[in-house]
């Protein structure tokens, strides 16, 4: 795996950390302290933005105690970070959503991500009858 660019928008949050053995996600921090009200929208700014290796992409996640921590929940659920988001303004992002008044403060580690492999190419072949047993449709596991 080649090295990672990485531009850091402030020198006011700690470095990227892969911590071998422990968690292979890495975890992102707010580079702004953020001031949020119970019900209240924001792209909350986490000061970094990589070339990631062709081929891949990250995935965005919140960190397990984030919830409990903050209030906030990832409107996205979960955050697709393309390898072609890669210019010199294309800082990386948490869309949050906030379920009480909250303060983040500047370096706070909020989410997690993961570089991935992209899908193989897909092409859709449209037939009228996938020609399958069938296991009777969402949610039918289990019941009569
Ligand atoms: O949680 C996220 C999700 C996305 N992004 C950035 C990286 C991604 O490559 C870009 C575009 O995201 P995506 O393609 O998922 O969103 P879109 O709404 O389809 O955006 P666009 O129309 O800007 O391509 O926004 C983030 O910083 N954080």
């Amino acid at each position: 795996m080649p090295e990672i660019k990485i531009k850091y928008f402030t020198e006011e949050i700690d470095k990227l950390e892969y911590i071998d053995g422990k968690s292979d996600w890495i975890d992102l921090r707010a580079s702004e302290t953020i001031t949020m009200k119970a019900g209240e929208f924001k792209l909350i700014p986490l000061g970094i933005a990589m070339e990631l290796p062709k081929g891949y992409e990250a995935h965005v996640v919140p960190r397990s105690s984030t919830f409990k921590n903050y209030g906030i929940l990832q409107a996205n659920s979960c955050g697709i970070i393309d390898c072609t988001y890669c210019g010199d303004e294309d800082m990386w992002r948490m869309p949050a959503y906030a379920t009480r008044d909250v303060t983040i403060q500047k370096n706070d580690r909020i989410c997690q991500f993961r570089i991935m492999e992209n899908q193989p190419k897909i092409t859709f072949n449209q037939v009228e009858s996938l020609g399958n047993v069938s296991r009777g449709g969402f949610g039918s596991t289990g019941k009569q």
